[in-house]
């Protein structure tokens, strides 16, 4: 879990309170601040911006959902949420989301994260149900803990992490 403080800044075009990233976990399950907006999205190469609307959470794909399922991913999950997600076998079917926080020049602002993530140890790996001749696997299979490892041995903004373990 991440508790995100941003306070407010005098010039918020000079900078970013988080720049543009994709989560390495699977799911991420975001709070935001009810009554400051920042956080946004890229859709179709233009950033959404995504308002908080009162008692609701906005749920993220994160990168290990973008290749596999979360029938995986060993980390303790209420049974219905892994039963629906189940069904989510994606090898790139389903994209992780590019997404950002800005910062606000008259108020700070907090978002809490909670990441669901595979254990360390889980062999993440396109499913084969969805590999075929027309459908190759677009990524090779690897640990979670080698993908948290590169995630973080590189800056935030730079290019897609996933993108290092295609196949
Ligand atoms: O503060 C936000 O709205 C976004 C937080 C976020 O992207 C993160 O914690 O990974
Ligand atoms: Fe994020």
């Amino acid at each position: 879990m991440a508790i995100n403080y941003y306070p407010k800044c005098p010039q918020p075009q000079l900078t970013y309170g988080l720049p543009a990233h994709t989560d390495p976990n699977a799911l991420t399950i975001l709070l935001p601040d009810p009554d400051v907006a920042g956080l946004q999205v890229l859709k179709d190469g233009r950033w959404i911006a995504v308002d908080p609307l009162a008692n609701a959470f906005v749920i993220n794909i994160g990168d290990q959902l973008q290749v596999t399922t979360l029938g995986l991913l060993i980390h303790a999950l209420p049974l219905a949420l892994m039963v629906m997600l189940l069904q989510a076998l994606t090898n790139g079917k389903y994209n992780s989301v590019l997404h950002r926080a800005v910062v606000n020049p008259e108020k700070e602002r907090i978002s809490v994260a909670s990441f669901l993530c595979p254990s360390n140890y889980a062999i993440i790996s396109p499913p084969e149900r969805l590999i075929s001749e027309g459908s190759p696997a677009m990524y090779r299979s690897y640990t979670y803990e080698e993908y948290y490892k590169k995630f973080w041995s590189r800056n935030l903004d730079d290019e897609p992490c996933l993108e290092m373990f295609q196949s």
